[in-house]
């Protein structure tokens, strides 16, 4: 993983940020920088959309309004990082817990800029464990059917979501149809998001300062 790469990434993302935008805010290592290149030009913006306490704090802290979804309709902007991306600009998010936030704003988003660093691109999703946002109650029950499925779920404990719900990792999955085992984990009760984002993928993916595709 690199900074280097993150940051050239976050800063490419700028492109995209057109004068009186409300845009959606990410999580992560690789949105912090983004904030940090957004607050440089943030007389242009009229504020951000955030997808956790953490991005709250860092965008009002860089003196940038931040407003609630329910209250700014649909947007026309979402920049976010992910944990892995594919060809077809499928992701796994969550690595930082904030998955299901994040596929709020990037359903109600028209555009989904994606910034990585190359480290992240794979060529079938997986290696990285899988991130599920379930609630507490249903943690063992979600995790027996998720072994059913021949995952490996890991209970991440001490995180609680934003949402006070809790996180399973899923480890040992193939991902070779990543539409179709997002549909499936979606049916399980007591499931309340699931990190892949097959079914809303990026629009367009920026890796470091090498390539945007
Ligand atoms: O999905 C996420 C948070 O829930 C992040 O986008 C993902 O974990 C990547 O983080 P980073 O930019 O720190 O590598």
């Amino acid at each position: 993983m690199s900074d280097a790469g993150k940051k050239a990434a976050a800063k490419r993302a700028m492109d995209y940020v057109e004068d009186g935008m409300i845009v959606g805010v990410g999580t992560g290592s690789t949105v912090a920088f983004f904030i940090d290149a957004l607050a440089e030009q943030k007389h242009r913006i009229e504020g951000a959309v955030s997808s956790s306490e953490r991005s709250t704090a860092a965008l009002k802290a860089a003196g940038i309004p931040v407003f609630d979804l329910n209250h700014t309709g649909d947007l026309a902007l979402y920049v976010d990082g992910a944990d892995e991306c594919d060809a077809h600009k499928r992701l796994i998010k969550g690595g930082g817990a904030a998955l299901t936030r994040e596929k709020i704003i990037a359903a109600a988003s028209k555009k989904f800029v994606c910034v990585v660093d190359p480290s992240k691109l794979v060529s079938v999703l997986g290696k990285f464990p899988l991130p599920i946002e379930v609630v507490p109650m249903a943690r063992s029950y979600v995790g027996r059917q998720l072994v059913k499925l021949g995952g490996q779920p890991a209970w991440r404990e001490g995180v609680t979501t934003d949402n006070g719900n809790w996180v399973l990792d899923v480890h040992n999955l193939q991902i070779v149809d990543p539409v179709g085992l997002e549909t499936e984990l979606n049916q399980i009760s007591g499931v309340v998001t699931v990190g892949l984002f097959a079914r809303r993928p990026a629009d367009v993916v920026i890796v470091g300062d090498q390539k945007v595709f």
